[in-house]
């Protein structure tokens, strides 16, 4: 088996120059990114930018066109030492005709070492999900509810999901969030979760990873992140004096008032003179910067690509 040269001790996945093509379609660019075992990191991104193909090519579903991907140092696929070590929980996972979730909970028992039963018992009260019902028959959120119930109690080392919670209410994603924080605490392990809803779990991100047209955009700690833009509201001169040279990523125009969020942290001076100009000063969020940075790299390559 091969085994990657980096240090094992410290990655659960390594992706390394992976690219997965579709026909006419580069789903995924020549990507090389490491995942830190014992992390929740946030896989985010638009519509088709590459977030299902990358986890599903990490998770050994598929194979990359191109590159390698090594998940606890170990090429993953059809690899029996390390599949039984990956819970992908995703949102069209297909079950047989007549499966209720018990029997989808049976399965998971069967494959998942770290199991806790008791633990599901509780998420299945807590979902309010019914056992009885084939799982086809089930509401688009009971759905949902099946396949975060068995990526939460499968306790498994690596832990993708990808957008778990579509169709699961605002009281059933806050469950969810809370007994993934909570689990995790008390059972450290790795948590891949990819969402459309970034400021819904920008909280329980330790690492970001922003996909873009099948390239890596962002990837840094949550920290790093944090205040890496800030927005500037006042007097077009004034703000105009304090954004200087930086890039801006937005520009919004009032009248004679304008609201630029801008790139990189203000330094103490710059603080001060912001006071002084008596300019607000607004924290963007995570989901504001990622939108931020995803539209003004499309409409870079656009215009780099000559496309009006
Ligand atoms: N099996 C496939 N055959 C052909 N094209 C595919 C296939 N799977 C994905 N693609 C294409 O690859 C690109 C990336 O798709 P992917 O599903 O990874 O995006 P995503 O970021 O998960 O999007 P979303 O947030 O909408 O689910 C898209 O352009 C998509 O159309």
């Amino acid at each position: 088996m091969t085994t990657s040269d980096t240090d094992t001790r410290v990655w659960a996945i390594e992706a390394q120059g992976v690219t997965r093509r579709f026909k006419d379609t580069l789903a995924l660019d020549n990507v090389t990114l490491n995942f830190a075992k014992d992390q929740i990191h946030g896989l985010l991104g638009r519509n088709g930018a590459g977030k299902t193909t990358l986890m599903s090519v990490m998770t050994a579903q598929d194979w990359p066109s191109d590159g390698e991907v090594y998940v606890f140092g170990q090429v993953p696929h059809e690899n029996e030492q390390v599949l039984p070590d990956i819970c992908f929980v995703r949102e069209d996972q297909r079950y047989p005709e007549d499966a209720m979730a018990k029997h989808a909970f049976a399965a998971a028992r069967d494959a998942f070492e770290n199991w806790d039963e008791d633990f599901a018992q509780r998420l299945i009260k807590d979902f309010r999900l019914p056992e009885k019902t084939a799982i086809k028959k089930m509401s688009r959120g009971q759905k949902s509810a099946v396949g975060v119930i068995i990526g939460l109690a499968s306790r498994a080392p690596l832990t993708v999901f990808d957008e778990p919670y579509m169709g699961l209410d605002a009281v059933a994603r806050q469950l969810f969030y809370d007994r993934l924080l909570q689990d995790y605490s008390e059972n450290p392990r790795t948590i891949v979760l990819s969402s459309h809803l970034i400021d819904e779990i920008a909280h329980l991100l330790e690492h970001v990873v922003v996909i873009d047209q099948g390239k890596i955009l962002v990837d840094e700690s949550a920290e790093a992140l944090h205040g890496r833009a800030v927005t500037l509201v006042g007097r077009a001169d004034a703000v105009d004096q304090v954004v200087g040279d930086r890039e801006v990523l937005d520009r919004e125009e009032l009248g004679r008032i304008v609201r630029i969020t801008v790139l990189g942290r203000l330094s103490t001076e710059e603080r001060r003179l912001v006071a002084d100009l008596d300019l607000d000063v607004i924290p963007v969020s995570l989901q504001q910067l990622i939108v931020h940075m995803t539209r003004n790299n499309v409409l870079g390559q656009t215009e780099s690509e000559g496309i009006s």
